[in-house]
Order: structure tokens, then sequence, then C-alpha cells
């Protein structure tokens, strides 16, 4: 049997191990310092098994997964340099940030065991067992950061196991992933939640702002509802990369500052035509740090009666629709319809079908 012990059965713990478990050979052990969650992991059948002991957890583990906050990773790695591991034992993690817990794994002794440090590039702004989901790392990067001294035997055995989680695996260095996600994933969560907080004060004094917030400030904003202990853990722990990130940002706000007392058009212009010329060469229908859902519209004249019968007819041909959500919410007046799906294949067959009978679908 090929043991694998996971710490924190989260949002990310939680996906790996249902990844992991019922594969052939293998059974998932999950750890949490608390009884309740334990119990939890257990009831909800993420794991195989549960417990609060990391002795118990780690014992004759073939692969040992830190999914806890990036700031206890360190204690995880020394908690574990001192247990008797299995020869050969792989422990890797999944925290956000990676040169810190690179370094953790270097100060201590791991014996036989190896240390690889691991970054899914998926998730969401959900958090806890709950939200954990088969599906989270399907054809998302998974990034590793194995260096000259990490036995290749060990990365081709980590790489061989992180392919039930069906992701794409990259090698990038711990100091250049925490620069580049700094800019892609870290400072995006900053800039979410300052702008949520800028508009919740002015809504505490006039509450048009909320009832008025549309589409725009909604997409922008997902992120900045996600876990304050996750993100505290992981902004304090990119500090240096974020403050350089953030005075640089402060340059893209003075130049927009600039434009608008300027009343440069022709500037403005220019930034927008560069940003959307930029994003639209962002890779598509892959999951990077930008959320990824195969999603369809369909207007719908009468809502009722059409959410009942789309589903009814994508659910006859098999069709596995993940989400269904009204855009326009008042009953009186014509709606859209958005249709989400959890692959390309069941978006391409729901288009085919729900074209067939005579919806106009558009993306
Ligand atoms: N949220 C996301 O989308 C992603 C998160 N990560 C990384 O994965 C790791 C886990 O994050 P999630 O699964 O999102 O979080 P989560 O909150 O869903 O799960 C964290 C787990 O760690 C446990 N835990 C152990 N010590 C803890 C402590 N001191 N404080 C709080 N929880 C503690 C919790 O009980 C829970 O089981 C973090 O290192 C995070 O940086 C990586 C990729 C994506
Ligand atoms: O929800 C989203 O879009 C995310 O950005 C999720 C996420 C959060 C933390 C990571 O380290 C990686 C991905």
């Amino acid at each position: 049997m090929t043991k694998i012990a996971i710490f924190g059965v989260g949002l990310i713990g939680g996906s790996l191990a249902l990844c992991f478990k019922g594969k052939p050979g293998i059974t998932v052990v999950g750890h949490s310092v608390r009884e309740s969650s334990a119990a939890k992991y257990l009831e909800r059948g993420v794991v195989d098994h549960a417990t609060t002991s990391m002795r118990e957890a780690a014992e004759g583990a073939d692969f040992i997964f830190l999914c806890v906050p990036v700031g206890s990773l360190e204690q995880y790695v020394y908690d574990l340099s001192q247990l008797d591991l299995k020869p050969g034992c792989i422990i890797t993690d999944v925290g956000s940030t990676k040169a810190s817990v690179a370094a953790s794994a270097k100060r201590v002794q791991l014996g036989e065991a190896v240390f690889i440090g691991g970054h899914p590039m998926a998730g969401s702004e959900r958090s806890g067992v709950e939200a954990a989901s088969f599906y989270l790392f399907e054809n998302a990067f998974y990034v590793l950061t194995p260096d000259e001294s990490t036995p290749k035997e060990a990365i081709d055995r980590l790489t061989e196991l992180l392919a039930y989680t069906r992701a794409h695996i990259v090698h990038v260095r711990p100091d250049e992933h925490d620069e580049i996600v700094g800019a892609i994933s870290h400072l995006p969560h900053i800039i979410a939640v300052a702008l949520v907080n800028l508009v919740r004060g002015y809504n505490n004094s006039n509450s048009l702002y909320s009832v008025l917030a549309a589409g725009g400030f909604r997409d922008i904003t997902r992120i900045g509802s996600s876990d304050p202990v996750v993100w505290r853990d992981i902004l304090v722990n990119n500090r240096e990369v974020l403050l350089k990130l953030l005075r640089k940002w402060q340059g893209g706000t003075n130049a927009f500052i600039e434009m608008l007392e300027n009343e440069d058009g022709a500037g403005i212009e220019r930034a927008f035509t560069q940003s959307g010329q930029f994003r639209s060469k962002l890779p598509e229908r892959r999951k990077g740090m930008i959320h990824s859902v195969y999603e369809c519209y369909i207007d719908v004249p009468d809502h009722p009666g059409v959410i009942g019968h789309v589903a009814t007819e994508l659910g006859n041909s098999n069709i596995n629709l993940s989400n269904i959500q009204i855009i326009e919410s008042r009953e009186d007046v014509p709606g859209v319809l958005r249709l989400s799906f959890r692959k390309q294949e069941d978006l391409d067959r729901a288009v085919e079908k729900l074209g067939q009978i005579g919806y106009s679908v558009h993306f």
C-alpha cells in the first residue's frame, strides 16, 4: 500500500485527498489538530483514516502533504524532522509561497526523507474541507520547486502520484515563483480587498453603492472574499516582493491621476488597448490563477419555465451542469441564463443540444 498523509484537510488538502482516495493501492490519512475536524474529514468520506496524532499520520507514510497556512509550514517541517519517517518518504507542501518553506526544509535534518516544495496553481475564494473538489486541479498548473540536490527518483515519484490531480507539472525556482505569484495572485488579492473596503466605507453612508455594484465590481473582487488567515500568512510571508509590487502599483495609479488631471484621453485609450491586448493573449480554457469555468449564456424571455426545461434537457442527454444562474433578477424582464460546466466537452455538447432545441446560445 502507498500511504499518503495530508496535514490540513481544507480546500487544497481535501481536494488532493479526493484525487488520491480510492486509487489502487493508495490509502489516505488526514491529520487535524482538532478532534472535531478529523471526525468531519471521515464523515465527508474525503480520507480513509483521520487522526489528531502527527506521529500516527506520518508513520510509514510514503508521501506527506502539508496543506496548512503558510505561516505554520516551518513548524510542521520541524516537527516532522523530529519523527522517524519512512526512508524515501517524500514531504511536499502546497503553500502559496515557496522560498521560505524551501529554506526551512534545508535547515532541518530529514534523514532519508526528501522535501520537494509544491504549489497547485488553482483554488478559489472558498475554504475548508466543505469546499474541496475532485476537479479543482484539472488542467491547472502545479508548480514543483526541486533543486540540484533533489534526487531525480523522488521528483519522478511525486510527479507520477500527482498525475491523479490531472494538473500539469512545471518546475520553477522558489524565489522566481514568489516574484511571479506576487504579481499575478497576491497583489490582485490586495487590490480586491482594498477596493471592496473602499466601497464598504462609502456604502456605510449610502447603501446604493452595494445595490448598484455591477458585474465588473463583482468580477474583480471575487477573491476579496478569500480566507483571512490563509491570506494573512501569504502576504506577510511574501512581504518583500509585495512591498516592491505595491510601490510599482502606486506608480500605475499615479499615471492614471496624471492622465485624468491632464485630460489625456489618448493615454487612457492606450492603457485600455494595451491591457486588452495582453489579456486576450492569456491562455484560455486552462486553470491559471484566473478561475476557469466553461460557460455559455442563453437568452430567457420567461425564467421559471426555461430553467426547468434547460436542466431537464441537459440531464436527459447526460450533460453535467455544474451551475445555473439568472443574470437579470427581475421576473418581468427578459434575462440571461448563465450555464457553467466543469469540462469543455460538457460545454460543447450543451451548446449543440441547446441549439438543436431552439435556444440562442452565446459566450
Ligand atoms: N486557497 C487557495 O485557493 C489556495 C491555497 N493554497 C495554499 O494551500 C494552503 C491551505 O490553504 P486552503 O486549503 O485554502 O486553506 P483551508 O483553510 O481550506 O485549509 C487549511 C487547513 O489547515 C488547517 N490548519 C492547520 N493549522 C492551522 C492554523 N494555524 N490556522 C488555520 N488553519 C490551520 C485547517 O484546519 C485546515 O484544515 C495554504 O498554504 C495556501 O497558501 C494553494 C493554492 C490555492
Ligand atoms: O480564486 C482564485 O482565483 C485564486 O486566485 C485561487 C488561488 C489562491 C491562492 C493560490 O496560491 C493559488 C490560487
